[in-house]
């Protein structure tokens, strides 16, 4: 059966999202969620170690089959069965992910599913130059970010061709009457543009595909119960694409795996993301669970929904990877690991892969405790500081939150049973009425009026690192005023402080004289009606810019003393503001605000930032490094920086491996001997290292062990030659 034809809206607007609105509810702002449970596990693939050291050029046939390394092999194939298990059992290769459940069990029904292919993603093939693949208008411009790619720039051609392999092979002919042949969608028109003409894609044809799994239904309504960007055809055609692709694939919470796309998708579409990354974010283990292919969505959806889709893969490969290894639990690898994620990626990737990784995490009961630990740990120290450095702040105050759970279940109980008599969502809300109006009367005009309160991991951070009771934090409930001039800041202090009493000595005013990283407003505790302390922060709108996106950015604030380099800076304000501009409304998730949030946005509207724009980092596109790479030495993973244009021999030299047998064999001996950067084995050592590479190197022998394996080499070396010698003669 082939696909059937789809019609997209040629209207349907991309990044639509009307209604303001507020999720950053009670349950997720407290730290308190209550969250249902489920779990997947990935796929599994093998690793199998592959062995062989040189030593000198004439003995490497005897040396192969001597010694052992590891050198990453790919299962063949994998059939059902091998499915199973924790994520784990995924082959270092291939977990694409958030592998909460790294098994994917298969329903009875699950026929699609004959065989999979197991090769490396997009992570392991290597990177090309840089080329902006940001949204649909931006390009390797003046204006791109410093190391954004296109994913068809990466050498993938092996993959997508074996995948193609193994699908025709499997699928094509397989009973399920799936068919993935690429051609079975027509070609997206005009250099990844989609022809709407061509398309006519029923949903109820979709579902009817879907029809024998009952929830297809439910979950499609469901999510346009949830958010109007699900009736969008191009969202239903994702939609029906996904269910495709997962049928029969449960979590390890017996859920339908579809479950967690939709729920993915829902994260997306409540912040505003566009109807592309809604749908990739539907799309987005398509990749890595089925026989889905880059082609095929490509063709489908365009290109820009299958480079979000891929990106979200390599992201995944390489938080597996981490996770692992532990990697992120040392500081400045974890810096640049963060880093790493962001420059290698379209940030909306990001965006899509926090999403992911938010919802697994809402639903990590499923899961051993080991487990759900790890995931936890790793959340906290990849991705929470992700959602920070994009200034997704009720996402990263939900992951924060369910990492504490997990990670400090004591501290959390204790904590949030106090909270649950402090945190007052209502009495925010009335203070933001009250203001509201005396400031009108008053006669201030304003931009924003908002109010949030602390979470609960921030509350916990902050009174450990300060030494304080939960009474002494005064800034658990706050508002946020932003007026239109400094004048109005003055005279909304005093009409706050003619509201409420000021708490004695808790006045700062960072206008007349701002901190040394250039943050300005006015800070004020005050007590409400009922004692409460409530910070008040009172700033104009370009110091609100200048908090939010400048010198004294809030994520950096919160990064404490990390000494970012101009290129980090950079790279994450191009990020925050692709991200502020992708997601409408981003920024207004909080319990409550008044005004215009639009209105504090950077100052350019995507992708146009203007040259002098006081937000803009982003200058150029062939940015002067620094490039982070992930090295595999002895099954162990580091992250190592190097300057710009440095290549796979410096790489070596910086490890110790570019000794005088280097430059011998160069690189041409056996492929299994040889580095290998992104799965590929090297043969040119001046090769160009790029952002998120992946080197692996074979073991390097300790100097006893070379000796001896030189001398045992030796000696056969001279008995073949004795007995050759001898049967000569003979
Ligand atoms: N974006 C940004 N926000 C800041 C910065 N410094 C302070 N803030 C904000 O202002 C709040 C209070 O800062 P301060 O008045 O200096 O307070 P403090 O001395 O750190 O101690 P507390 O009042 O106990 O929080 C913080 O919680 C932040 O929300 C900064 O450099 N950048
Ligand atoms: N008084 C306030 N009113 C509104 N929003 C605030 C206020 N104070 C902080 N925020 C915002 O709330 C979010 C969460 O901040 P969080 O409470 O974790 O840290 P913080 O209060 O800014 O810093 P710290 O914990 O060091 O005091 C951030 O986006 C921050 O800008």
């Amino acid at each position: 059966m082939s696909v059937p034809a789809i019609v997209f809206c040629a209207s349907a607007p991309s990044g639509v999202c009307s209604s303001p609105h507020y999720s950053c509810q009670i349950g997720s702002s407290h730290g308190l969620p209550d969250y249902e449970l489920n779990s997947r596990l990935p796929a599994s693939s093998t690793v199998a170690a592959a062995s062989s050291v040189s030593g000198q050029k004439p003995m490497l046939g005897g040396l192969s089959c001597l010694f052992s390394l590891p050198s990453i092999r790919y299962a063949p194939s994998a059939a059902t069965s091998s499915f199973t298990g924790g994520d784990d059992l995924g082959s270092l290769w291939h977990d694409r992910s958030d592998e909460l459940g790294s098994s994917l069990s298969y329903s009875p029904y699950s026929s699609s599913i004959k065989g999979r292919d197991l090769s490396p993603v997009s992570v392991f093939q290597g990177p090309g130059s840089c080329s902006g693949s940001i949204g649909m208008a931006v390009s390797c411009s003046s204006r791109s970010p410093p190391c954004l790619r296109s994913s068809r720039e990466w050498n993938g051609g092996d993959l997508r061709v074996g995948r193609e392999r193994l699908f025709n092979g499997f699928v094509r002919n397989a009973s399920s009457c799936l068919d993935y042949d690429s051609t079975s969608f027509p070609m997206a028109g005009g250099g990844g543009g989609i022809d709407v003409e061509e398309f006519a894609f029923s949903v109820e044809e979709g579902l009817g595909e879907l029809g024998y799994e009952p929830y297809a239904r439910e979950f499609l309504s469901g999510a346009q119960s949830r958010h109007k960007i699900f009736n969008e055809e191009f969202v239903k055609k994702a939609f029906y694409e996904a269910g495709k692709a997962h049928r029969g694939q449960m979590r390890l919470s017996g859920d339908p795996y579809l479950q967690h796309c939709v729920e993915t998708a829902v994260l997306l579409a409540n912040i505003g993301a566009n109807a592309t990354v809604v749908a990739a974010g539907l799309l987005h283990d398509t990749f890595d669970d089925s026989f889905v292919t880059y082609d095929y969505i490509s063709r489908g959806f365009g290109a820009d929904v299958a480079d979000l889709v891929e990106g979200v893969s390599k992201l995944s490969h390489l938080s597996k990877l981490a996770r692992e290894n532990n990697t992120a639990s040392r500081t400045i690898e974890a810096d640049r690991l963060h880093t790493m994620f962001l420059a290698m990626a379209d940030a909306r990737a990001v965006l899509i892969k926090l999403a992911d990784r938010l919802h697994n995490m809402m639903t990590l009961e499923a899961l051993p405790m080991v487990k759900q630990q790890r995931f936890a740990k790793e959340t906290l120290e990849i991705f929470a500081p992700l959602a920070n450095r994009l200034g997704i702040s009720s996402w990263k105050e939900k992951l924060e939150n369910l990492c504490f759970k997990h990670l400090y279940p004591d501290q959390y109980k204790e904590l949030s049973s106090k909270l649950l008599r402090s945190f007052d969502e209502a009495m925010i809300a009335s203070a933001i009425e009250k203001l509201d109006r005396a400031l009108k009367d008053g006669g201030v005009s304003y931009h924003v009026l908002s109010g949030r309160h602390k979470s609960l991991y921030s509350i916990y951070t902050k009174m450990l690192k300060k030494k304080l009771t939960m009474d002494e934090i005064h800034d658990i409930h706050g508002l946020r005023l932003i007026v239109k001039n400094e004048e109005d800041c003055y005279t909304a202090l005093d009409i706050v402080h003619q509201l409420w009493p000021e708490v004695p000595g808790r006045f700062k005013d960072y206008i007349t004289h701002p901190k040394f990283n250039g943050y300005q407003s006015l800070h004020s505790v005050v007590l409400n009606e009922d004692m409460l302390p409530l910070e008040v922060q009172i700033r104009t709108r370009d110091m609100h810019l200048q908090a939010e996106y400048g010198f004294a950015a809030h994520w950096r604030y919160k990064e404490g003393d990390s000494q970012h380099s101009s290129f980090v800076l950079q790279m994450v304000e191009w990020a925050r503001w692709v991200v502020s501009w992708q997601c409408e409304t981003m920024n207004i998730d909080r319990p409550s605000s008044f005004g215009d949030a639009d209105s504090i946005r950077p100052p350019c509207p995507f992708p146009d930032h203007s040259d002098d724009c006081p937000c803009s980092y982003t200058k150029q596109c062939d940015h002067k490094g620094p490039i982070f790479v992930i090295m595999l030495e002895n099954d162990k993973m580091s992250v190592q920086e190097f300057p710009a244009n440095s290549t796979v021999k410096d790489l070596m030299v910086r490890v110790g491996r570019a000794t005088e047998r280097w430059p011998a064999y160069g690189f041409a001996v056996k492929e299994d001997l040889r580095p290998r950067l992104n799965h590929e084995p090297v043969s040119d050592s001046t090769q160009k290292l790029r952002m998120g590479d992946v080197v692996e190197l074979s073991p390097a022998l300790p100097d006893k062990s070379l000796t001896e394996y030189r001398e045992e080499i030796q000696r056969m070396y001279d008995r073949d030659f004795t007995v050759s010698q001898g049967n000569w003669r003979s």
